[in-house]
């Protein structure tokens, strides 16, 4: 029997660097071939969109599939299984599987979907590499303004202490074989090394917490970690119970939403897609993006805007009222237009979040 593929699971809050790190993995790859399953919360496909832009011949179009039916720990069954039965039926099987769990999910459930039959022969899990926003840790949360929202909830009559989002947090670090502090280049040594110590403190002994800029890693340090995660879940201790209801009373309405999200703190968030032609000026539009985050509490937008005059696209990426913006690919055949994805905490104001991205900049 061949050896098994090895997978490895990123995972780590919205906007900590997943796709970041990644991209720096593709980029690095020494001609390994990376095969990537993707999964985001919002259905705008950005990520894939953006290592796609990657421009590296050991990541080919091909390689990348998105999983865009809900959050992946939710529809492992629907979803993710034959996904990847899918690459593993193909001719010629990837060197190695990197999947991408979108912000919101849980790590346990997919790990364990590796023992499924029919894919439990066939791959491992090589290891689980869970990314932290850095700062925002040490800050005293795990992404910003999220603890804004817990601080909320406490005074809720919630008799947790507590709440869906850190426990999501935490399961995502107890399924860690590798934690990496992020955004390094954002901290002074002093709160890098603090950040760093208290998170080797709540991990699992042998578990590994490397510093990290950019995600940039290298993919000796990612890869190979072999840790066969899937056969060793008693150790990844879980914060969540799950409960399989045949029927769900939650059910308030007829959309995708089921228990599991109920469970986990999805039905929190919320993400819409705002749509706009062409903007004038990007660097305005960038601090207009941002005036518009911090008047309505966004917790992440990304997308990609199509300036007059440019042929590239400009890509923007915010988390919190931080905003990155690059020209990273040329529209080629897709629609010049303007699509950003609004991900924040359930009650957004959406008609207003949209008239405020789609009013003219210059006019603002
Ligand atoms: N300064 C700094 N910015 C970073 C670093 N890593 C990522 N970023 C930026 O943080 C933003 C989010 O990064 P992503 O890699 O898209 O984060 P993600 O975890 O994939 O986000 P989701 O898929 O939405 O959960 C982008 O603007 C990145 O450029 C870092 O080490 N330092």
């Amino acid at each position: 029997m061949p050896a098994k593929i090895p997978a490895t699971v990123v995972t780590g809050f919205l906007g900590a660097g997943k796709t970041t790190l990644i991209r720096h993995m593709l980029q690095n790859a020494n001609g390994k071939r990376i095969a990537l399953i993707i999964n985001e919360f919002g259905d705008l496909g950005v990520d894939g969109d953006i290592l796609r832009g990657c421009g590296d011949e050991t990541c080919r179009e091909e390689d990348i599939m998105e999983l865009s039916n809900g959050c992946i720990c939710c529809t492992v069954a629907d979803d993710f299984i034959p996904t990847m039965e899918k690459l593993l039926d193909r001719d010629d099987a990837p060197d190695h599987i990197v999947i991408e769990t979108s912000g919101l999910a849980l790590p346990q459930p997919l790990v364990r979907a590796f023992n499924w039959p029919g894919i439990s022969t066939r791959v491992t899990v090589d290891g689980v590499v869970t990314v932290v926003d850095g700062p925002a840790h040490h800050a005293g949360t795990f992404a910003h303004d999220v603890a804004a929202v817990d601080a909320q909830r406490a005074q809720d009559d919630n008799l947790d202490h507590e709440t869906p989002l850190s426990e999501l947090f935490e399961d995502q670090l107890a399924c860690a074989d590798m934690i990496v502090v992020n955004k390094s280049d954002l901290m002074d040594s002093t709160a890098l090394d603090a950040t760093t110590k208290t998170l080797t403190e709540a991990s699992r002994p042998g578990v590994r917490v490397v510093q990290a800029s950019m995600g940039a890693l290298p993919t000796s340090v990612l890869l190979g970690l072999e840790t066969a995660a899937e056969s060793d879940m008693e150790a990844r201790h879980e914060v969540h119970h799950h409960h399989h209801h045949d029927d769900d009373e939650d059910h308030e309405d007829g959309d995708h939403h089921h228990d599991h999200e109920h469970e986990h703190g999805h039905d929190e968030f919320e993400s819409f897609v705002v749509t706009r032609g062409e903007i004038t000026d990007a660097k305005a539009f960038a601090d207009h993006v941002v005036s518009v985050i911090r008047a309505h509490g966004i917790l992440r937008l990304k997308g990609f805007a199509a300036v007059q005059g440019k042929p590239m696209r400009l890509t923007l990426q915010a988390v919190g009222p931080r905003i990155d913006t690059y020209f990273d690919a040329p529209f080629g055949a897709a629609l010049r237009e303007t699509r950003l994805v609004v991900i924040g905490q359930a009650g957004l104001d959406r008609p207003a979040i949209e008239k405020a991205l789609t009013e003219d900049t210059v006019a603002a």
